[in-house]
């Protein structure tokens, strides 16, 4: 998969290029990560909970030494480099502020350090405090402020030196949801107004694909896909990062490739079938694979409820729960058929489990090798639950339904709208930037 900005007026404001960081020696938290961040770019960093996200940023600010590999900006190399050299700025979850200097002299302080006189930097943060709508606190003291008032402060801050490069580490996560709509809507104003190179990084799929020119979505250390908010949402590359965006859950559903008599490619759900369109790329690459499993991914709004047993493609199931969400209502229904849990699919065997003559030698181990640690400690069995388990499909309906829990429902899936993957959880046809 490209990972290169696509668009060709921008430069290149970053590049990482195969990042790693091994924590101790032996925690692998970045492993081999390459990405370039377009100047002026807006790139959001999606990703779970300890996939590397803050890690990857602390190395870019220069936090946190990269322990192989390359940062750029433009055309320096800065792996290097000291974090002042940079031009880089940060905001945390809780922007930390001098407890005892006023919000303006918060703001102004990066100035006059360095050099610019009291009236100037005075100005040059009054103007900022109106940007962020703060103007009527500039007086006041950190403690007398709302976490929101807070976090726009340390915002200004970090804007009021014009940097190259703006990065952004959950700023908004302790803040209430109101404000953080807000604050989220401003900040996406602000950045594309200022025209700063930003990366912001955040597990919450609704911040990454409303704030995002591109979004990376991280795993393990890894970027799983790279794309605009509209490519990554509709065209996943992965299983992992089709169940990671969007409301409800995507449906991923565990299936068996039929190939029949005539060509024709079906797809097996226990005693459940749909079959996909001759003319259907995948139908084309799967009528090679019979007996293949593969995953089917359908978000809930892929299907329809029809009235009669007749129509083809459809799975038959019973309404187990029925819930009214205002604008649809969404139905839980038993199909008997096994989904698939998309945080487990694709994850790499555990190093003991896979030859190491097809493996090769992992980052880690070449890593120890080269500081004469000798082959790394087993790995922990993985906590998470099982791959595949029996599971109502989620099916969005239109808000005027009437069904009660036990009903028996016919739905017609929309093959056009579902993605295939393979049993690796990567995409049958797969996806180029
Ligand atoms: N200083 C450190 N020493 C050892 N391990 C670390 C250190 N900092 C981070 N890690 C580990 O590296 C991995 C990545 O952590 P990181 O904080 O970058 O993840 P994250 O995606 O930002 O998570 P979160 O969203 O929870 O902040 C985690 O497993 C974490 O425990």
């Amino acid at each position: 998969m490209a990972l290169s900005f696509p668009y060709k007026a921008y430069m290149t404001a970053i590049r990482l290029e195969a990042v790693s960081k091994v924590f101790e020696g032996e925690h692998v938290a970045v492993d081999e990560l390459s990405l370039e961040i377009g100047d002026g770019e807006f790139m959001v960093l999606l990703g779970p909970s300890g996939c590397g996200k803050t890690t990857l940023l602390r190395m870019i600010a220069g936090l946190e030494r990269v322990t192989e590999g390359e940062v750029w900006f433009g055309r320096t190399n800065g792996t290097d480099m000291a974090p002042r050299d940079r031009g880089v700025a940060m905001v945390f979850q809780t922007g930390a502020l001098y407890p005892n200097r006023t919000v303006q002299e918060n703001i102004m302080f990066p100035l006059q350090i360095a050099g610019q006189g009291d009236a100037e930097a005075g100005t040059t943060a009054a103007g900022l405090a109106q940007i962020l709508s703060i103007e009527s606190v500039l007086d006041r003291m950190p403690r007398t402020l709302s976490g929101g008032q807070r976090q726009r402060v340390a915002i200004g801050r970090a804007l009021v030196r014009r940097p190259q490069v703006f990065l952004l580490d959950e700023p908004l996560s302790n803040l209430d949801a109101t404000m953080r709509t807000e604050l989220r809507q401003e900040i996406g104003a602000m950045t594309r107004d200022l025209k700063v190179t930003t990366l912001y990084v955040t597990h919450d799929q609704v911040e990454a694909l409303t704030l995002a020119d591109r979004i990376a979505v991280m795993r393990d250390g890894r970027i799983e896909d790279v794309g605009t908010p509209t490519q990554v949402y509709n065209d996943p590359a992965t299983a992992f990062v089709a169940g990671f965006l969007g409301t409800p859950r995507i449906n991923l559903l565990s299936a068996t490739v039929n190939v029949t008599a005539h060509h024709r490619v079906r797809l097996e759900f226990g005693g459940q079938s749909i079959g996909l369109d001759p003319t259907d790329r995948r139908s084309l690459i799967l009528r090679h694979h019979h007996g293949a499993p593969v995953i089917v991914g359908a978000r809930s709004n892929a299907f329809r409820l029809i009235a009669g047993e007749d129509a083809p493609n459809q799975l038959t199931g019973t309404i187990r729960a029925f819930e009214f969400h205002g604008q649809q209502s969404i139905a839980f229904v038993q199909c008997g058929i096994e989904v698939v849990n998309p945080d487990r699919i694709g994850r790499p065997a555990p190093a003991h489990a896979i030859p190491a003559e097809a493996a090769g030698p992992s980052l880690l181990t070449r890593l120890r090798a080269r500081l004469g640690l000798g082959t790394p400690p087993e790995p922990e069995p993985e906590p998470h639950g099982p791959t595949h388990r029996r599971a109502d499909l989620v099916v969005e309906l239109p808000v005027d339904t009437e069904l009660q829990r036990g009903t028996r429902v016919h739905l017609a899936v929309d093959t056009t709208r579902i993605h295939l993957f393979d049993h690796t959880g990567h995409r049958v046809d797969r996806v180029t930037r």
